[in-house]
C-alpha cells in the first residue's frame, strides 16, 4: 500500500514528506524534485515570499544513486525564511522576555475569515492564531509536490503522463471546447504566466489579476489535471472507498482552498439529457473498441476506462484579502478587521501543480493496489500480463 505523510510549519526549519510503499528502481534525484518545486512557485499573482524564498531539497532516505530503493522515501525541504523565525518557531523553550520584545511574535488575535485561524484557536485551545496558521498554510503543499514528483516518475516509467493547467481565474474561463494540452505542451504551460493553454484567455487572466490587485482583492479559479495512457481497470466499483473517482476527489479536496471537484464534464453533465451525457461504445477503424466521446473524464464505475483521465478542482479566492474583512479581536472582544501582512493575490497556477502531485500519488497508489511489484520492472511486467490477458473481444483503448 502506498501511503504518505507531511510534517512541518510554514516558518519552521523545514517541511518533511515521507512516501512509503513505492517499488525500487524509480529514477529520481534532488534536481527533479527541485524542478517540480520551482514549477509550484510559478504563476502570475503570487506574493513576495515566492520571490525571495528558495526551496532547499534534501533526500533523507529511500533513494541511492538516483534510484528508489524500495524503503520509505523521506524528503526535507528547508525554509530559507527560518533564520528570521528561529526564536518564534523554536521547538525548544526560549527566553520569554526576549520573545515578548519581538514584534514578529506579537499574538495574532484578529483571526482571518476563510482561514483556519478562529476555529483552530477554539479547537486546540490557543489564544494566538500563530500555531494554527503555521500548519494550515499552503506552504505545506511544497512537501506534497516533492512526493508527487517521485510518484510521477514512477508513473512515467509505466508510460503514464500527467498534465495540469489553469482553466479559469476569477470570472475569466478558457473556452469550453478548447483543445486539451498533452505532455508535449508542459514546457509551454509552465512558461505561461497563468499556466493556461489558451493564449487569449491567459492575457485576459493577467488583466483580471492586475485588476484584483489594484482593487485590494484576491482571486480563485479552476485547475484541471489530465492523465494520459492510464490502463483500464484502475480503482473499482465494488466498494465506495476503492472507487478511483472518490479517491481523486478526496485528494483534491484535501488541498488548501479547494472547494469543488469535478470528474470529466461533472456539473455540466447534470444538466444534460441521458443520450447527450454518456460516452457511446463504438468500434474504431482499427477494429478495437473505443468511446465516441469522453464526457466521463476517463472514469466509469469508479474505474479508469482507458480514455484520458480528466479531473478539475475549484479554488476559492485567497482568504487573506488586502481589503481586510471584518472579524473580532479575540484578546479585546472588539469588532475589528482581519490581520493582514503579505499574501498571494492568486495562487491558482500553483494549485494546478499541487493538484497534479495529488493525482500522481493517488494513481500510483491505485496502480500498486492492482499490480503490486517490489521493483518497477515487476510492476510493469504485471501490467503487461494483465493487458495481454484481456481477450480480443474486449480489446479497447489503452489495452
Ligand atoms: C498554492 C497555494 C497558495 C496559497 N497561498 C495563500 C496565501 O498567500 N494567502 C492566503 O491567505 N491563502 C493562501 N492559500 C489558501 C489558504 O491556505 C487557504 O485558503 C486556507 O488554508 C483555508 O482554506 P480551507 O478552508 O480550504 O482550509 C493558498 C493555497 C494554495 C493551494
Ligand atoms: C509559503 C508559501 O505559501 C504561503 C501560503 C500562505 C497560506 O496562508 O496558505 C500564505 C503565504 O505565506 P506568508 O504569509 O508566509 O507569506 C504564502 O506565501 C508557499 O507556497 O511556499
Amino acid at each position: 500500500m502506498l501511503r504518505w505523510l507531511t510534517a512541518g510549519e510554514s516558518h519552521g526549519p523545514a517541511l518533511v514528506g515521507i512516501l512509503e510503499g513505492l517499488p525500487a528502481g524509480v529514477s529520481v534525484d534532488s534536481e527533479a524534485v527541485r524542478d517540480a518545486l520551482a514549477r509550484r512557485r510559478l504563476g502570475y499573482g503570487r506574493g513576495a515570499r515566492m520571490k525571495f524564498e528558495k526551496d532547499q531539497v534534501t533526500f533523507l532516505g529511500g533513494v541511492r544513486h538516483g534510484k528508489t530503493q524500495g524503503g520509505p522515501i523521506a524528503i526535507e525541504i528547508g525554509n530559507t525564511e527560518w533564520p528570521k523565525w528561529q526564536k518564534v518557531m523554536s521547538a525548544d523553550p526560549v527566553d520569554l522576555d526576549e520573545l515578548a520584545s519581538m514584534a514578529r511574535n506579537a499574538p495574532l488575535t484578529r483571526p482571518r475569515p476563510g482561514h483556519a485561524d478562529f476555529t483552530g484557536m477554539q479547537k486546540y485551545g490557543f489564544d494566538d492564531a500563530r500555531p494554527v496558521l503555521e500548519r494550515a498554510s499552503a506552504r505545506e503543499t511544497a512537501a506534497r509536490v516533492a512526493l508527487g514528483e517521485v510518484a510521477s516518475r514512477f508513473l512515467a516509467d509505466l508510460g503514464i503522463q500527467l498534465v495540469s493547467h489553469t482553466t479559469a481565474v476569477g470570472a475569466v474561463s478558457a473556452p469550453q471546447d478548447a483543445a486539451l494540452p498533452t505532455a508535449a505542451d508542459v514546457a509551454a504551460l509552465d512558461a505561461d504566466p497563468l499556466r493556461c493553454f489558451d493564449k487569449e484567455t491567459s492575457a485576459a487572466m493577467v488583466a483580471e489579476v492586475d485588476d484584483a490587485h489594484k482593487a485590494g482583492e484576491t482571486l480563485g479559479g479552476v485547475v484541471e489535471v489530465l492523465a494520459y495512457n492510464l490502463p483500464p481497470g484502475i480503482g473499482s466499483y465494488v466498494h465506495w472507498d476503492r472507487r478511483l473517482d472518490a479517491r481523486l476527489a478526496g485528494a483534491l479536496m484535501g488541498i488548501q482552498a479547494i472547494k469543488g471537484v469535478e470528474v470529466g464534464d461533472g456539473f455540466a453533465t447534470a444538466a444534460r439529457r441521458g443520450s447527450a451525457a454518456h460516452d457511446e461504445i463504438v468500434r474504431g477503424d482499427d477494429g478495437t473498441i473505443r468511446r465516441a466521446s469522453n464526457r466521463a473524464g476517463g472514469i466509469e464505475g469508479g474505474m479508469s476506462i482507458g480514455e484520458v483521465l480528466r479531473v478539475r478542482a475549484a479554488m476559492k479566492p485567497i482568504a487573506t484579502v488586502p481589503r481586510a474583512l471584518r472579524t473580532v479581536d479575540t484578546a479585546t472582544g472588539e469588532d475589528t478587521t482581519a490581520h493582514h501582512q503579505r499574501s498571494d493575490v492568486c495562487a491558482v497556477p500553483a494549485a494546478g501543480v499541487v493538484a497534479e502531485a495529488m493525482v500522481a500519488l493517488v494513481l500510483a497508489q491505485s496502480l500498486l493496489e492492482k499490480f503490486g511489484g517490489d521493483s518497477v520492472t515487476e510492476t510493469k511486467r504485471n501490467i503487461d500480463t494483465y493487458l495481454a490477458s484481456i481477450p480480443d473481444s474486449l480489446e479497447s483503448t489503452g489495452v
